[in-house]
């Protein structure tokens, strides 16, 4: 069975400068990814190429065994594809709950669309919001909120890009709770955190990258202890 995502060799350019350099990274359904690496290693960038917003000069991008390399968000998004944004993209005068239903609607289960937005506003826990607008939430639980817009459209893989940022500890103790029940219902979840103790505690595997190249990858024990990365991390200015 071929992996949820394939990357294969992927690289970008922007100007002269390479931000990713043959890139490879496969994400599996049932699993927590972890991608990791210094500001500026090309995380957000690799996302970009995942999600269709950015073309690649060179490499493959898989869905489900699907070569999506040449296809725009959208079929993207029909072969289970969702991601969240490392800025909060809410619809801010909506409510939690039309926020929801904005996404669902577009999902394949469009024509029971509050049906899916009040079991994903149960599931997290927000019933207590459902009726504030997005605007009026914290960081912590708009981010919460990210996912549970994504999860609306009922994604086989989900992308996260810094999903804790602004969350306290209770949120990142819930939110890591989130992330591994996605993960036993069959989702594929990739995810970027600068949060190495969510990380570290979540993922099955650990992706790193460093100006533009994978320098290491493996279970979060293995990485933990990898001479590349805490010398790229400790690089870092
Ligand atoms: N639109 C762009 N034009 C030019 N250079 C860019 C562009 N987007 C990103 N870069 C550069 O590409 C490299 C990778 O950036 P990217 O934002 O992907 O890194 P990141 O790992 O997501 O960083 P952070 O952890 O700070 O979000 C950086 O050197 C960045 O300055």
């Amino acid at each position: 069975m071929p992996s949820q995502l394939e990357v294969e060799d992927i690289s970008v350019a922007f100007g002269g400068h390479r931000a990713l350099d043959g890139v490879t990274l496969r994400a599996e359904r049932g699993h927590v990814t972890g991608l990791i690496g210094p500001n500026g290693a090309g995380k957000s960038t690799l996302f970009d190429v995942i999600s269709g917003l950015r073309k690649p000069s060179t490499g493959t991008v898989c869905l489900d065994g699907h070569d999506v390399t040449r296809a725009g968000p959208a079929r993207r998004a029909r072969h289970g594809l969702a991601r969240t944004f490392q800025r909060l993209e809410l619809f801010g005068r909506l409510s939690v709950r039309d926020n929801l239903l904005v996404a669902a609607e577009l999902g394949p289960e469009r024509r029971h669309a509050g049906r899916v937005a009040d079991e994903i506003i149960d599931r997290l826990d927000l019933a207590h919001l459902a009726d504030t607008t997005a605007d009026a939430l914290s960081t912590g639980i708009g981010r919460l909120v990210e996912v549970a817009r994504a999860l609306a459209v009922r994604p086989n893989l989900i992308l996260l890009d810094e999903p804790a940022a602004g969350q306290d500890a209770q949120e990142t103790e819930l939110f890591a709770a989130l992330l591994r029940a996605l993960a036993e219902d069959g989702t594929a979840v990739l995810l970027v955190e600068h949060d190495m103790e969510l990380v570290m505690n979540v993922c099955d595997e650990v992706y790193v990258l460093d100006l533009g190249r994978i320098i290491a990858s493996g279970p979060p024990d293995v990485i933990r202890r990898d001479e590349s990365v805490l010398a790229a991390y400790l690089g870092q200015s």
